[in-house]
């Protein structure tokens, strides 16, 4: 407990009584998070008080120049003591942050904004920092983890997948190993034990899925020993008597923290068994083929949210084509089940939108990372279905042994914070489901990010042919070309198209994750383009080469509208980072998604309308879209707090049976 003080603050915090330090679920009425939420929308009065603590580190720098690197140590040692007792007041920040940033000039030759010392400060103060993208969101990260592991608070830097927080801890290594603070990463092929020397760090880097996952596992190992403990301690390696994988969940510092904590919180993290599949397999076989010969309105409706059901008479269809199948094909509850998950599988799911086929195996796409999912399976039959779809082999079913969601997990640090470029949609949201607040953080220097319109097509082939001259089009000019997509299938497309045409390019998606450092390096070249999905709309940092602000900077062209605007903001902060220079546009068709599956049918008659030719009246358009995006938060808000509320039943309906602590 001693080493945490720094973290409550004096607040009163209800801890577990598990082997490490962590909250317990908070029990909270339905209408504290409405409450939550509210206070969510009040402006915050901290100007002046921010200013103050601004000058007070300023006034420090010129004292701390001239310290050698010795001095400067032991007074941050000095100052972390003083922060044990006292708290992450603003004097002890402004005189630990002042200490950090001249080490941080001298190690990796950079020294913080004001702007990123203010972010540091939000960050400890236990709120959300909104910086806009490319502000450098990473540099400011080192200040509140520096200050907080000096006090010996067990440090996590939570990024959205694994190359970010390879590529955040060498970066920022040379700070760490000059304040005498171990790093450690954790990456998804490592060991057990390799995994527990780097939460042994002072600071970790680490995904938000791998720490959770190692929560569970420790969740697992440290349950009691019924059967299904037992079972779950083996799939934790067998680790009876051994330590826990992670020391306590002290601070957490979660980088793009709305993907983190609301994009990414529709589902819940679950462990799982491989059960024995008694199903016989001509039955998956059987239920696609059945589903590839039945008649959409005919004997199966389906709506745009890719529900789909058997008609009444789709049910007699079945029954009568299926009666001489026997077994469970006599049962009608089991034929609609199966033929249902088939329809599902055949028409809701697609290559290389939804998963990619790797290794002979389906491996779902997360859409808003554009990343594989290696681990993650869809549920109950479903994924199984696609398996037999695709002519793989079919990998048993899978049951549930222990599960969390991201709200029961970030809930349970003692102190939990974040950054991002996009939290203003999702304030209330954030605020509501973690009581975390959002702080707006001033740009370093104003931004020169230019977006030059909208440009709507009749059709997807259009959109293409339009995407590609475009793209042409300016990186004929000097300047590189950033090409987001939504999907493997669309890059791959456009990469198709560039090739027939004999133009140079470079793709970046799951298929091709081995190079994205590499693609990355190269995106910020004179007259590159280059086709990602949303792998490089999140953290990726082109760097430009000098002449290539001279040109213009980097050009970013969106080929599809997200149903979050957020998603969208994060592909556009790829460039005119920092002060750069840089454009965007979005080329997209009447056809996508976002128009199909979130307009009204009479709205997407009159969208077409306008489409003239190639053009729709922008502002029109826009507010279109905008509407169009709120709506689908709206109706994924309305499914994770669905989420929120299984997940809660499962955990009571464990602790009900005795049989965990979750
Ligand atoms: N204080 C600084 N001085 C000089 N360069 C800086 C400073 N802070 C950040 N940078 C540079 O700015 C660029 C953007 O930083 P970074 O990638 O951390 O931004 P970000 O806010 O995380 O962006 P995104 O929102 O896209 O994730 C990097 O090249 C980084 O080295």
């Amino acid at each position: 407990m001693s080493d945490v003080r720094a973290l409550l603050a004096g607040r009163e915090v209800e801890l577990g009584d598990g082997p490490y330090l962590e909250r317990v679920d908070a029990k909270r009425a339905p209408w504290e998070a409405r409450l939550r939420t509210w206070l969510a929308k009040l402006p915050r009065f901290d100007g002046r008080r921010a200013q103050r603590f601004l000058d007070a580190t300023n006034a420090l720098e010129e004292a701390t120049r001239v310290f050698d690197d010795d001095t400067l140590r032991t007074n941050l040692a000095a100052e972390a003591r003083r922060m044990h007792r006292e708290g992450f007041t603003d004097v002890c920040l402004a005189a630990s942050f002042a200490l950090i940033r001249e080490a941080s000039r001298r190690t990796l030759g950079m020294r913080h904004h004001d702007v990123q010392l203010l972010a540091g400060r939000t960050l400890l103060q236990g709120r959300l920092a909104e910086m806009s993208t490319g502000e450098g969101k990473t540099l400011a990260a080192t200040l509140a983890a520096c200050s907080a592991a000096m006090t010996g608070a067990a440090t996590h830097v939570v990024t959205v997948n694994d190359y970010l927080a390879e590529r955040d801890a060498e970066h920022n290594t040379p700070l760490f190993d000059f304040l005498g603070l171990k790093i450690g990463v954790v990456l998804q092929d490592m060991s057990v034990a390799d995994r527990r020397t780097a939460y042994a760090c002072d600071i970790t880097y680490v995904s938000n899925k791998e720490l959770t996952f190692d929560y569970l596992k420790d969740a697992i190992a440290m349950g009691e020993s019924s059967r299904t403990q037992q079972r779950l301690a083996e799939f934790a390696g067998g680790r009876a008597g051994e330590p826990p994988i992670l020391r306590g969940l002290h601070i957490a510092i979660i980088d793009e923290a709305d993907s983190v904590l609301i994009d990414e919180a529709s589902t819940p993290l679950i462990i799982s068994e491989t059960l024995p599949d008694d199903l016989d397999p001509t039955i998956y076989t059987r239920a696609i083929e059945l589903a590839t010969s039945l008649e959409r309105d005919v004997h199966y409706a389906a709506n745009h949210h890719r529900d789909i059901w058997l008609t009444p008479g789709g049910k007699v269809h079945v029954r009568e084509v299926t009666a001489e199948f026997g077994g469970m094909w006599r049962s009608a509850m089991w034929r609609e089940e199966f033929v249902q998950k088939a329809l599902s599988a055949v028409h809701g799911f697609q290559r290389d939108q939804h998963y990619i086929l790797a290794d002979d195996k389906v491996q779902i796409v997360d859409e808003s990372t554009g990343r594989v999912m290696p681990d993650r399976t869809w549920e109950r039959g479903l994924h199984q279905m696609i398996e037999c779809k695709e002519g793989c082999e079919i990998t048993g079913q899978r049951r549930t042994l222990a599960q969390i969601t991201y709200q029961r997990f970030f809930g349970r640090y003692l102190l939990l914070c974040g950054m991002t470029g996009t939290a203003q949609e999702v304030a209330a949201e954030v605020k509501g489901s973690y009581d975390l607040s959002v702080t707006r953080i001033p740009t370093h220097k104003p931004t020169r990010r230019r977006n030059l319109g909208d440009i709507v097509c009749a059709s997807s082939d259009l959109r293409w042919e339009a995407v590609a001259r475009r793209a042409v089009e300016v990186a004929s000019t000097g300047r590189p070309v950033l090409v987001g997509t939504r999907s493997v299938e669309a890059s791959e497309r456009l990469a198709a198209l560039f090739g027939a045409n004999g133009i140079e390019h470079a793709v970046l998606n799951a298929r091709q994750d081995k190079s994205e450092a590499e693609a990355v390096a190269q995106a910020g070249g004179a007259g590159r383009i280059t086709v990602a999905t949303n792998m490089a709309g999140r953290g990726t940092d082109i760097k430009l080469a000098p002449e290539i602000e001279q040109a213009g900077g980097l050009h970013v062209i969106l080929t599809e509208f997200h149903e979050s605007a957020r998603v969208d903001r994060q592909l556009f902060g790829r460039c005119a980072r920092q002060g750069d220079p840089g454009t965007t546009e979005a080329v997209v068709s009447i056809d996508d998604d976002l128009f199909t599956r979130f307009a009204p049918a009479p709205l997407r008659a009159i969208l077409a309308s306008l489409v003239r030719g190639e053009h729709a009246s922008e502002k029109l358009l826009r507010r279109y879209v905008t509407w169009l995006q709120d709506r689908a938060e709206r109706h994924y808000r309305r499914q994770r707090t669905d989420t929120q509320r299984r997940d809660a039943e499962w955990a009571r309906a464990l602790g009900f049976v005795g049989k965990s602590r979750r």
